[in-house]
């Protein structure tokens, strides 16, 4: 069993959320995803998303809050994949892997096709980019 611990961002900025497209070759390719990315041996959920925002997008997070969790059981994997509520506080956004970048409002979510983990999410807390004020 590959089991996968895993740290997406929830960054608003003017009442958007920012959400990245993956490349084309990875898994989950070309679907929508939160920032993020695996927790390595001996680190926190939060040092992990600080790590993988500053390598991904060339921006520093400070991590406000953990938001939810989720399990999510793909027939070869399982991914337990951890939320945190994000502000960017320095850097210039820069899409150094990702296809795409894009913020979006809450409005907007469902024009977008997420990583089945995110789809599971957004369903089971479909309120939750609603309710979070800057
Ligand atoms: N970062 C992130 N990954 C997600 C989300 N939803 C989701 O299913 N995933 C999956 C995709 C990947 O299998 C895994 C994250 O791995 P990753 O992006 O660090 O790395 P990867 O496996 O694509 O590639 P590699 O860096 O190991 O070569 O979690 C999400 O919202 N954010």
């Amino acid at each position: 069993m590959n089991w996968l611990e895993v740290t997406a961002a929830v960054i608003r900025q003017n009442g958007k959320v920012l959400i990245c497209q993956r490349p084309r070759s990875k898994s989950c390719g070309l679907l929508w995803e939160f920032p993020g990315g695996k927790i390595e041996m001996g680190e926190t959920g939060e040092q992990c998303i600080v790590r993988e925002c500053q390598e991904e997008l060339g921006i520093t997070l400070n991590v406000e809050r953990k938001l939810t969790d989720i399990i999510y059981d793909a027939p070869d994997y399982t991914i337990h994949l951890h939320f945190y509520l994000c502000n960017m506080i320095a850097g210039t956004l820069e899409k150094k892997e990702h296809n795409a970048i894009a913020w979006i409002t809450p409005d907007e979510i469902a024009q977008y096709e997420f990583c089945p983990a995110d789809k599971k999410m957004l369903q089971l807390e479909h309120n939750l980019l609603y309710t979070l004020s800057e």
